[in-house]
């Protein structure tokens, strides 16, 4: 681009592209996949992991065009600035070194001129010794007994990467032996319902509370925590807390206000987005305490070789830049809206809820990282369940209603194989079989004149009829271990990046949540008044002060 405040919009790269579409408009995935040369062009390996990509509505040339795309928007020059510890999240002034979190002890990155990976491996180095000593039980609760449960209090970032890699985990055969006697849970929504799913069957006695908090002043969180301290100190007094409660936070002084002894507190760094954060202590220390550190330091290995991978591969053999860039392709040029995320893999049905941050904290934005109003649309809606789950509810849509790419992510071995006597296929290949025949499914669809040959009756022939050409993408795993899913998390974290590099957005900061946050504390505080002093409500429209009314007269919460 000739200038930092131009539009990618405004390239040439761009314009070509938009007047491709015209060409691809004209092709069928039918066709499309019929040459082969074109298919195998398409598909890859690395370090185990296998893409085809030859279901997207694309051509050879359409890459090409994307390739120059991505020449156009500097994203050689971006991936580069991220690495190299550049301030590319400009509207908070602050580095995007995620990838630091699990660089090799020898490796050498720099924040501010200071190589971080030292700190990164203290902390690392830090929790490995703590989570052996609860593991080991010779740090002991208050009244004398081993902690062998974990409750994890955090949201957003803080939650979701966690929540993602303990369910892909927690099956597989070496983390379910690592795990044997112990429970982690996660404590999120500040609905009090959630506090009673957590601590239900939880004895104080044996349980550690880690509070996750980047900032240490989220709403929920806090609230939370406070609930949580209340309830352990209720049953074995203040003094508790120092055994039964640490922390993971960039916020050290409020931790310690909180109660929470310092020595017991595992920092990050504000380098680390939130929805990038699993890499940290968010996800490292609730892990580790659960599977012990040597299981989720295979979880670092894995993202780390695709860190490798995404920032020295060429681009046209680049697993992140290429799936960046269809998605690019998708949203921008063929107006599709939406991805879904379809894992057949039970393990990995967290995997969507995860990416829903990652992807839409990051790239729903509408002005450009220069602040300029954006032409077009950034981000995709994401979505997605575990196959087959997924085919028995919203597939109808994707096969006859609206155009969906669909990302199919497959394992070839399974965590935990079934075969029964006199079955046809085992249990996984009985799964697989989806994973095999869906995107074919969505790509050739059914033809009128092929419902005719089956004497399909007239009047049920439009209804039958899929009309096909629906894109999607294949990732097959060789199985799914703690270092397959550090390879599936950076591989879609870094997608992310690529795409609001392109975009030319910041995919770093998230000022959309704030709004929110701020009404919550006006209705906070009107609540409060009302419910003490009996304030009339005031300073809400109409509707609100409605709902509001209502709420106040029916409800029966408890009076403060
Ligand atoms: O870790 P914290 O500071 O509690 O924040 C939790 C989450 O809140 C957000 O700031 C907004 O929802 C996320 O970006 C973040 O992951």
């Amino acid at each position: 681009m000739a200038s930092s405040t131009a539009l990618i919009c405004d390239t040439e790269a761009w314009k070509d592209l938009k007047g491709h579409v015209e060409d691809i408009n004209k092709t069928h995935l039918r066709d499309l996949m019929s040459d082969a040369n074109r298919c195998q062009s398409m598909m890859m390996e690395f370090d185990g992991l296998f893409l085809d990509y030859s279901r997207q509505r694309a051509t050879i040339e359409t890459m090409d065009k994307l390739l120059k795309l991505a020449k156009a928007a500097q994203l050689a020059e971006k991936i580069s600035r991220m690495f190299s510890g550049d301030h590319i999240n400009s509207t908070e002034n602050r580095s995007v070194l995620h990838a630091a979190l699990r660089a090799p002890k020898d490796a050498v990155i720099k924040a501010d001129g200071k190589n971080v990976v030292p700190e990164v491996w203290n902390v690392l180095d830090k929790i490995k010794d703590f989570s052996e000593k609860i593991r080991s039980g010779s740090w002991v609760g208050a009244t004398g007994k081993p902690l062998k449960d974990v409750v994890a209090v955090g949201i957003g970032g803080s939650f979701l990467g966690p929540l993602f890699v303990h369910t892909a985990i927690q099956t597989d055969p070496e983390a379910l032996e690592s795990a044997k006697g112990r429970q982690l849970r996660f404590l999120a929504n500040i609905d009090p319902v959630d506090v009673a799913r957590n601590i239900n069957g939880l004895n104080p006695e044996t349980t550690l509370v880690v509070v996750v908090s980047k900032t240490f002043t989220t709403a929920e969180t806090m609230l939370n925590a406070r609930t949580l301290r209340e309830w352990i100190t209720t049953a074995l007094g203040a003094s508790a807390v120092a055994k039964h409660m640490v922390a993971v936070s960039t916020n050290l002084a409020l931790v310690e206000k909180f109660g929470i002894d310092p020595n017991n507190a595992f920092a990050f760094w504000d380098w680390v987005g939130g929805r990038y954060s699993v890499c940290s202590a968010v996800g490292v220390l609730p892990l580790s305490l659960q599977y012990g550190f040597s299981v989720v330091e295979k979880f670092l290995k894995g993202a780390s070789s695709i860190d490798q991978h995404f920032q020295s591969t060429p681009f046209e053999k680049n697993i992140p830049v290429l799936l960046g860039l269809l998605s690019v392709w998708n949203v921008s040029f063929l107006g599709y809206p939406a991805r879904a995320i379809l894992p057949y893999s039970q393990a990995l049905e967290k995997f969507a809820p995860h990416i829903q941050q990652v992807s839409m904290e990051s790239n729903g934005k509408g002005v450009s990282i220069d602040g300029l109003p954006l032409p077009y649309e950034t981000g995709e809606i994401d979505f997605g369940e575990p196959g087959t789950n997924g085919q028995h509810s919203f597939y109808q849509l994707i096969h006859q209603g609206r155009v969906i790419p669909c990302d199919f992510i497959g394992i070839v071995k399974s965590q935990q194989p079934v075969y029964l006597k006199g079955e046809v296929v085992s249990n996984h290949d009985e799964l697989m079989s989806n994973f095999f025949a869906q995107p074919d499914a969505l790509a050739y669809g059914k033809t009128p004149e092929q419902l005719q040959k089956e004497n399909v009756s007239e009047n049920l022939i439009p209804h039958k009829t899929f009309s096909g050409n629906r894109p999607s993408l294949s990732l097959l795993l060789p199985e799914l271990t703690a270092y397959s899913v550090g390879q599936l998390l950076a591989i879609y974290e870094h997608r992310v990046a690529v795409q609001g590099f392109v975009w030319g957005i910041n995919s770093f900061d998230q000022w959309g949540v704030e709004l929110g946050k701020v009404l919550a504390t006006q209705v906070r505080k009107q609540l409060h008044s009302s419910r003490t002093q009996g304030t009339a409500l005031e300073g809400f429209n109409y509707s609100t002060t409605t709902l509001l009314k209502r709420y106040l007269e029916t409800s029966s919460e408890p009076q403060i």
